[in-house]
């Protein structure tokens, strides 16, 4: 069963915006509010702990109907029934994309489920301190070493869920920079840390670089036989894992049919699963899984994941606009948006269709942003008098974690009075100064979640899962794959090979720049 693969520029529904374009190009979201005055709640949608208000966009009923037409027409409800099944969508690794079946307690896959009670057990022993070091001390660091999807997920949801950790501190090392990882050791004591190798195919440069590191320090005080309870793996290649010189029952299973970047559910979260125990691990999942029942079941005009999706290509599609922004007031999102452009990025940055056809039109989006309020004191700037438009979403949580009720109210005030300024402008007051006009227009989303809990953690991602899918699947690419890192990879080989043996590329840039290297 294979994925539809429709142009999108050749459907009935995309010429129908392109006339629609022109008619609304000019709509002044200024005056729509006014003569709409449903729009905030026309535009919106309520579900759960989670308030989306997408009234602040250059849209009108009639886009959200031509763009919900698009979706229909694209095949997407066909699409989310191949995936949700099971069926290889991922084409060109002949794979399924499964991450969902992570999540599924109510029918979940045998093995993982008993890879879910092994990371309880696991994670249960480190935690209570039952799980000793060799010189029978408790753990009390855990170094996760991977990079890209082994690396990016389970870092931001230990830094997202830091209110609800333990006393464990976890750490990461994904850079192959020799620097880092030893500014990392030297903070570390070998007899109560515990490394957490992870890696998908375990064939990985950097990872293995790292891995083989830490293991020579490691070694350097205690014996191999140590190495049992220091060092863990998570990986699909069990036989390098062995060779690498871990006990095959110190081996966490990953599968194929979960990507790299959509892998924080699977095993490869340990470290995470540790840093907040496993209840919480597990509340999180539940919270995605109500997401992949919402975007599965609900229409597509109340779809969160599906309206995010269709306004973003609206205006990368139609006002040609090349970056998004994504802006969480709460510092417990910081690293949000890196682990974002990996799943965006990875996903969606390609340019054959899924008929193998160079496209005609824009694919994935540039994704950037920071938190709320330090991006208003950095990049806003741009934002509001820059000459491009930058589509925002904007997440704010009703409560704080600890009641701060004073900084929450600031929080809030700030994100709501930034979308409203955005949208505004001030041409409707007399200021005469060109340097202090603001146009206004600026679109946003706002998402209003009720609290940062690991449950609506894992419902956020999950959604922006989603919405990475169903831009995928209107564009008629391939999101599940990512070939485009490979080249440079398969160069640094080379390059390698050239700096350690005094040798030259095919390239005379780089080679005038290994000559100033030695
Ligand atoms: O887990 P692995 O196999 O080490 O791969 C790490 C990362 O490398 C990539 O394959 C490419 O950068 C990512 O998709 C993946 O998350």
């Amino acid at each position: 069963m294979s994925l539809p693969a429709i142009n999108p520029t050749t459907t009935q529904a995309w010429k129908k915006l392109q006339a629609h374009f022109k008619e609304v190009e000019n709509l002044k979201m200024q005056n729509v509010f006014s003569e709409e005055p449903e729009r905030a709640n026309k535009f919106s949608i309520d579900w759960q702990d989670f308030y989306l208000d997408y009234s602040k966009n250059r849209i009108t009923s009639e886009t959200i109907k031509l763009l919900v037409e698009l979706a229909k027409e694209a095949g997407l409800k066909e699409a989310i029934q191949q995936q949700f099944s099971g069926a290889r969508i991922n084409e060109t690794e002949d794979r399924a994309v499964l991450h969902t079946a992570l999540r599924d307690f109510n029918d979940m896959k045998p093995e993982v489920k008993e890879t879910l009670q092994k990371m309880k057990a696991f994670s249960e022993e480190i935690i209570s301190g039952n799980w000793k070091g060799y010189t029978g001390k408790p753990i009390k660091t855990i170094v996760n070493i991977g990079i890209g999807g082994s690396d990016l997920g389970p870092d931001m949801v230990t830094e997202s869920l830091k209110f609800y950790k333990n006393h464990l501190d976890v750490k990461y090392i994904s850079n192959v920079d020799g620097d880092h990882v030893m500014e990392v050791l030297m903070t570390l004591d070998r007899e109560t840390t515990l490394f957490i190798i992870v890696s998908k195919t375990f064939t990985t440069q950097e990872t293995l670089t790292n891995a083989n590191t830490t293991r020579s320090w490691f070694l350097e005080k205690a014996e191999e036989k140590a190495i049992g309870s220091h060092f863990v793996a998570v990986s699909t290649n069990i036989e390098a894992v062995k060779n690498f010189g871990i006990a095959s029952e110190n081996i966490f299973p990953m599968w194929d049919w979960v990507g790299g970047r959509f892998s924080l559910w699977s095993a490869v979260g340990l470290s995470s699963c540790c840093a907040v125990g496993y209840s919480n691990y597990e509340a999180m999942l539940k919270g995605a899984h109500e997401m992949d029942q919402h975007f599965e079941k609900t229409e597509f005009s109340e779809n969160i994941p599906v309206v995010l999706a269709l306004v973003s290509i609206w205006y990368s599609n139609f006002f040609a606009s090349e970056t998004e922004a994504v802006i969480p007031y709460s510092q417990y999102l910081t690293k949000l948006v890196s682990y974002l452009q990996q799943a965006f990025m990875e996903s969606n940055g390609k340019s054959t269709d899924r008929n193998g056809e160079k496209v005609s039109y824009n694919t994935g989006s540039i994704v950037w942003g920071s938190t709320g309020t330090n991006s208003q004191h950095a990049f806003f700037q741009l934002l509001h008098q820059g000459t491009r438009l930058v589509p925002i979403d904007f997440i704010l949580f009703s409560e704080s974690c600890y009641g701060q009720k004073e900084h929450q109210e600031k929080l809030a005030a700030n994100c709501l009075a930034q979308s409203e300024a955005l949208m505004e402008g001030n041409t409707a007051t007399s200021e005469e100064n060109n340097y202090k006009k603001f146009e206004g227009n600026k679109p946003s989303n706002t998402l209003l979640i009720k609290k940062l809990t690991p449950r609506n953690l894992g419902s956020l991602l999950a959604m922006y899962e989603h919405k990475l899918f169903v831009k995928g699947i209107i564009f008629n690419i391939y999101s599940f794959d990512q070939w485009g890192v490979e080249l440079g990879k398969n160069i640094a080989k080379n390059t390698l090979h050239a700096i350690q043996s005094d040798g030259s590329t095919k390239n005379p840039s780089t080679n005038n720049l290994l000559k100033r290297l030695k």
